[in-house]
């Protein structure tokens, strides 16, 4: 079930579910669960832990069940119920957390008490408790979503028990709600899903406040003027068809974005609102689409095609101006809605153990594989469909344009402690990509175009939504890299890992074709051979040990605002993902204009450089001709490290590092900046003294500065 968003202007009428999902695990006859309150045990986990009851009658979910079971004669859950309930949605941020444990609370209801109610009928049964249809339409039916409530007849006004309040704190309208609650009139929500534009991403900047849905709604006008709802109605016709339009048109959107029936009277809720929402425009943060209050707040959605990170990081640095911490979302829409799954391993003997019990959830690995086979299909290349659930990863070399049999390149490789951040901010939408970077990158310096991709995620206990992230950005990096994700492995292993810590590995296969050399040509290389650097962004994904002894030392928190960057924070400036170089390497060793390459990772330039020379040459290379990127000059000050290490620690600013012929150099030069890369000279091949330095650095006081 995932959580919506309602998009302004369509104030109470359309809303937006997007990837993050309450979950519930139900089991009946549980015997633990005996001897408790209308047969029902609840546990939970994520967020709101603290606040939410575990009282059957008082926890939304549950009450919402038990008022679905009472209007069909069910007076309480079946005999040990247990109701495991894990929530990643945050509570009264406006990011439908109620409406989404409404929409689960009848589910409930209906598969506990074997009623069988139809999405429709569970529509009813939502709107008698959240009055509102954009949240429960959204999460009930998945997408981008319209709604509206029917008029009631005559007859069903009357009745005093339909609920008034907005979010009822219980199933409740009349005296008698508990022994004979109202049952819903039938089809009282309609709702129609609109297109949503595939490039259209949802940042969600989240305030560290809440704001109860009910206050929201009370600071609202009983009536309209007029013009402001005309304002609001030319808006929102249009608005949900721009959000289908690719490519979206972002004057349109933006506009269409505009709110005057909600908004302005909510900013006595959420300092600085006007503000923020003025201070970010298409044409001052190019990617923009729109901006505007998520539900009823606090939460601010921002729609987007690109830069999510400076649109979000200025938006967090505005609410900051008002003393307000926030944290940043990046969302797609989920377009799964409602979905209910039956364990089959369910006939467990009284005190049988189960595997779940153990801490290792098969449904968890198959609502997984089921969440990421969109991802990993938009891997697919020639020679292989990137269809999961197999066996094993097929590769018909052929069809990828080996007629020939090739050589094939393997390698392998993990993201390494750079995890370490990816937890500490809790975003995984990265590092996926590094995984993929150090292993093409370590293919295409051989001069192999990468084909194939699997990856290794191994956690204590599998959380869905971490996982479908980092999977999703293992996708973009196979894209990036023209290779097809063919399998991969989740393993839950609880008692190896703690928490939400997880390993994340992968190998990469790829090929050569037939007559084509294996690189590096090292007795082809000689003395005057010219080397060229191609940038990196940052650390990449070594060297993350001493970065975080560093952090430590200067007591700076992972969430604290960048010394060298002001526009991000540490935590994800760190995260930046290391630079793929594949496709313009590959243009280049397609018209043989390299001699050798080495990717830059563990042991920098002084461990990396040597490992594509032969034994009589060595490198000698000018620290000065490239630019060090300011996060690795600020380490490098801040841990007092010395040249030497640096260079042997961090990539100093090359990711790649390029030996070509001085009569090729120019002609490389341009095929490699032809395919977008920014190219260096940075120095050249010299013979070396017996068993010396593989790597001459020179001028590098240049790094003192
Ligand atoms: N997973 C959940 N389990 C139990 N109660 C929940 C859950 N999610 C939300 N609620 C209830 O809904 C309230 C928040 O609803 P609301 O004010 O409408 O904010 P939101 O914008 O998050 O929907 C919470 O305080 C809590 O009582
Ligand atoms: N249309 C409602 C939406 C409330 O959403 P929530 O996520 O804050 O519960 C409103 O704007 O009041």
């Amino acid at each position: 079930m995932a959580t919506t968003s309602t998009i302004r202007p369509g104030f109470d009428v359309i809303g937006l579910a997007l990837s993050v999902w309450l979950e519930l695990k139900v089991t009946i006859g549980d015997e633990k669960s005996s001897g408790a309150p209308y047969n029902c045990r609840i546990t939970y986990e994520g967020l709101g832990k603290e606040g939410v009851s575990l009282d059957p009658n008082q926890n939304l979910i549950t009450q919402t069940a038990l008022y679905v079971l009472r209007c069909h004669e069910q007076r309480a859950f079946p005999s040990n119920t247990h109701v495991h309930i894990v929530n990643p949605i945050p509570l009264g941020r406006g990011l439908g957390s109620s409406g989404a444990a409404v929409v689960a609370g009848v589910a409930l209801g209906s598969e506990v008490g074997k009623l069988n109610l139809s999405k429709d009928r569970i529509l009813d049964f939502c709107l008698m408790i959240e009055r509102h249809p954009d949240n429960v339409a959204a999460a009930l039916y998945g997408g981008f979503v319209g709604s509206y409530l029917k008029e009631l007849n005559p007859e069903d006004l009357k009745r005093r028990e339909i609920p008034l309040a907005e979010v009822l704190p219980a199933p409740q309208g009349g005296e008698d709600t508990g022994l004979k609650p109202p049952v819903p009139p039938l089809n009282i929500g309609k709702h129609i899903r609109f297109p949503w534009a595939k490039e259209i991403k949802c940042l969600a900047i989240i305030p560290d406040f809440e704001v109860a849905t009910a206050d929201a709604r009370r600071v609202l006008p009983t009536s309209y003027e007029k013009a402001d709802t005309i304002y609001n109605l030319q808006r929102v016709a249009l608005l949900t068809t721009a959000l289908g339009q690719s490519p979206p048109n972002p004057e349109l959107i933006y506009d269409g974005m505009q709110d005057k029936i909600h908004q302005p009277y909510r900013k006595s809720l959420i300092p600085g609102l006007t503000e923020i929402l003025q201070s970010v425009t298409p044409a001052t943060h190019p990617g923009l689409l729109g901006i505007c209050l998520s539900g009823a707040g606090p939460t601010i959605l921002a729609l987007a095609t690109q830069n999510f990170e400076q649109i979000a990081d200025h938006l967090v640095q505005q609410f900051k101006k008002e003393n307000i911490s926030c944290e940043w979302k990046l969302l797609e829409p989920a377009y799964d809605g409602l979905t209910i799954s039956q364990e089959t391993t369910s006939q467990v003997p009284s005190g049988g153990m189960t595997y779940a019990d153990a801490g290792v959830s098969i449904d968890a690995g198959n609502e997984l594989v089921k969440s990421i086979k969109a991802a990993v299909a938009s891997t697919r290349r020639p020679g292989a469909d990137a269809e999961i659930g197999g066996f094993g990863g097929a590769l018909d070399l052929a069809g990828a344009g080996y007629q020939e049999a090739p050589t094939l390149i393997q390698a392998i490789d993990g993201v390494g402690t750079k995890l370490k951040i990816a937890f500490a901010m809790n975003d995984f939408s990265t590092v996926g990509i590094d995984l993929v970077a150090m292993n093409v990158n370590d293919l295409v310096v051989q001069g192999a175009e990468p084909l194939t991709f699997m990856d290794y995620y191994a956690c204590s206990t599998l959380n869905v939504p971490d996982a479908v992230s980092f999977v999703e950005s293992v996708a973009k990096g196979c894209k990036e890299a023209g290779c097809a994700l063919v399998g991969g492995e989740t393993a839950e292993m609880p008692g190896i890992y703690q928490g939400n810590e997880f390993d994340a590995g992968g190998a990469a296969t790829g090929a050569i074709k037939k007559g084509q050399k294996v690189l590096p040509l090292k007795d082809a290389m000689q003395e005057g051979d010219v080397l060229l650097g191609l940038p990196s962004n940052g650390v990449h994904s070594n060297g993350f040990s001493l970065v975080r002894k560093i952090l430590e030392k200067k007591d700076l928190d992972f969430t604290a605002p960048a010394p060298w960057d002001s526009t991000k924070t540490v935590g994800s400036s760190l995260l930046t993902p290391t630079r793929i170089y594949v496709k313009p390497l590959l243009a280049a060793v397609q018209q043989d204009l390299l001699l050798g390459m080495a990717h830059i990772t563990g042991g920098g330039l002084e461990d990396n450089i040597p490992r594509m020379l032969p034994k009589h040459l060595a490198a000698e290379v000018d620290a000065s001709a490239w630019p060090v990127p300011e996060v690795l000059m600020w380490l490098k000050k801040a841990g007092n490290v010395s040249s030497r290490e640096f260079a042997r620690t961090w990539n100093t600013g090359l990711g790649m590092v390029i030996v070509v012929r001085e009569a090729k150099a120019d002609e490389a030069t341009r095929v490699l900046e032809g395919a977008g890369e920014k190219v260096y000279r940075v120095g050249r091949l010299v013979k070396k003294e017996g068993e010396g330095e593989g790597v001459l650095l020179q001028q590098f006081e240049h790094w003192d500065r």
